[in-house]
């Protein structure tokens, strides 16, 4: 009989699922999209309930369209977009839509933190909290919905969300409970100090798993409602930048991973808890159990693409739009784009701070637009990179993954951008490899990610920095490191003004 995992990639824009047999091929693939709803600004909403439909529907197709069978399916572990708040009551229903990771409206939340806790916050949890941070979250809910407050029982994050319902249990796995800011990553446990000096009951915090532990099998509920066997074990999964640095690959300290998805991340691995940039970057518990990692968050990354063809390029094909913006002058004449479009989290934390074009001219067409978004995409990238060469920490080669890692024409741009050697993987789908990946190791397929990496991370090809171009995207990085200081009062008023006609 045929044995398979599946990893379950719970992203913003979509849920991708991907079967693995013992050898690490990719047997099938399948995926559906869900809304995000932004009704004010800031705010950045998703229905559990979606993301629970789209992956039963997901795996489903599997069963149904690509002819696996469910008894086949021996475990199924999951990589989920992080930070994002799913609020329980007693009967562990869903109170409220999810409050996500990128959704910043609670920069009064964050002031108070820093205000209460100064540098002890982030000598407990490694890091500052930010907007997309859960904590910050819960303080807004129980602030401004105090009766949604007064039936909340737990919390859990996307992914954890879906693993209850298939198993009846509650739990978080160590990588996304860092992503909390309640975990004191020292202790490797849920913080006392912050849950008392913010009056959070710890008992609302979800007991804690390893990424590659069984977090039950599934129920006889959940197997009516999705044809999945009872005998499947599921497994806990992590975070998705964790999940996505397993699935690339990034096992050891000198590798560093580039992901374009919805937000746009720089990672790298961090073998101790003791590292200290001083909340300049995230830092988090690692998927390989009693590992670390470090990185940067760009907000909206694939998130400024899609805006933009959504509003000027809707009936064109992503591909064929990348391809055109391809052909178009480097430096697109003279335009240069700041991907501020949500808000920004790293180098700047800056919820108030909006997008600009800078340059424009009446001799550009869309596809210089198109080009300016990609490349100014790429540019926030190398302000996270800045951070780690104002540390010292050096390195030579980024494993490119997410949607973007599909364009060679973006691939070869980081590369130029970075001046760094960028490899990419023979199927992009990092973090879903890696989801799967938790779920062969924990099943005893391997004794090690690291063993199992030997057998399913696949290196594609390798795109080197081209050195006319370097010497170009230096000169305009240059510029374009100047835009967010020289933009940052202006987008401040224009949000006062908004917020003031609101
Ligand atoms: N053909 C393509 N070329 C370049 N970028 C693409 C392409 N297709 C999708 N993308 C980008 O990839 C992003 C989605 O990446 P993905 O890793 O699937 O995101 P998420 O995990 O957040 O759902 C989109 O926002 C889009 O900008
Ligand atoms: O907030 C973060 C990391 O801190 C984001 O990376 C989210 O985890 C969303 O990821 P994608 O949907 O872009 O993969």
């Amino acid at each position: 009989m045929n044995e398979y995992v599946i990893g379950v990639d719970l992203g913003t824009s979509a849920v991708k699922v991907s079967a693995m047999n013992h050898d690490g091929k990719i047997i099938a693939q399948q995926s559906y999209g869900y809304d995000l709803h932004q009704p004010h600004p800031g705010y950045n909403e998703q229905d559990p309930r979606d993301w629970l439909y789209g992956t039963t529907i997901a795996i489903d197709r599997l069963i149904l369209r690509d002819g696996i069978k469910a008894e086949e399916i021996k475990g199924i572990s999951f990589s989920g977009q992080m930070h994002g708040l799913v609020l329980l009551d007693a009967d562990g229903q869903v109170l409220r839509p999810a409050m996500l990771w990128n959704d910043t409206r609670t920069t009064k939340q964050c002031e108070e933190i820093k205000a209460e806790m100064g540098d002890k916050f982030i000598e407990i949890t490694g890091n500052r909290a930010l907007e997309g941070f859960t904590l910050p979250k819960l303080l807004w809910v129980k602030e401004n919905e105090p009766e949604i407050w007064a039936k909340a029982k737990s919390f859990l994050l996307p992914k954890d969300y879906v693993r209850y319902v298939m198993t009846g249990k509650q739990a978080i796995d160590y990588s996304d409970a860092t992503g909390t800011v309640l975990f004191d990553i020292k202790k490797n446990t849920w913080s006392k100090e912050i849950c008392e000096t913010f009056d959070i009951p710890e008992s609302m915090c979800p007991p804690l798993i390893r990424s590659i532990d069984e977090a039950g099998t599934v129920t006889n509920s959940y197997s009516m409602f999705s044809g999945l066997k009872t005998t499947t074990k599921v497994f806990g999964g992590g975070g998705d930048n964790a999940c996505g640095a397993v699935g690339a690959g990034i096992l050891k300290p000198n590798m560093v991973m580039s992901s374009i998805g919805t937000s746009g991340v720089i990672l790298k691995y961090e073998p101790d808890a003791n590292v200290d940039y001083h909340g300049a970057l995230q830092y988090e518990c690692h998927a390989i159990p009693d590992t670390y990692y470090s990185m940067g968050v760009t907000l909206a990354a694939g998130h400024s693409l899609n805006w933009f063809k959504h509003t000027f390029a809707k009936d064109e094909d992503f591909t064929e739009m990348v391809n055109r913006a391809a052909e178009r002058p480097l430096g697109a004449n003279g335009l240069i784009f700041t991907p501020y479009v949500v808000g920004e989290r790293t180098p700047y934390a800056d919820a108030d701070i909006r997008g600009s074009f800078i340059g424009v001219d009446s001799m550009q067409n869309k596809y210089d637009f198109v080009r300016a978004v990609i490349e100014g995409i790429t540019f926030s990238f190398r302000d996270i990179l800045n951070i780690y060469d104002q540390h010292g920490q050096d390195f030579d080669t980024v494993v490119a993954i997410g949607g973007g890692a599909k364009s060679a024409f973006w691939l070869q741009l980081q590369a130029d951008i970075f001046n760094k050697k960028v490899v990419s993987l023979t199927n992009e789908q990092g973090p879903g490899l890696g989801a799967a990946m938790l779920a062969a190791v924990g099943l005893g397929w391997f004794d090690s990610l690291q063993d199992c990496a030997k057998k399913f991370v696949h290196f594609g090809k390798v795109y080197e920095p081209q050195s006319a171009a370097v010497k170009k995207y230096d000169e305009l990085y240059k510029i374009y490191h100047q835009i967010y200081d020289q933009t940052k009062d202006l987008s401040h008023q224009i949000m006062k003004l908004r917020n003031s006609w609101d």
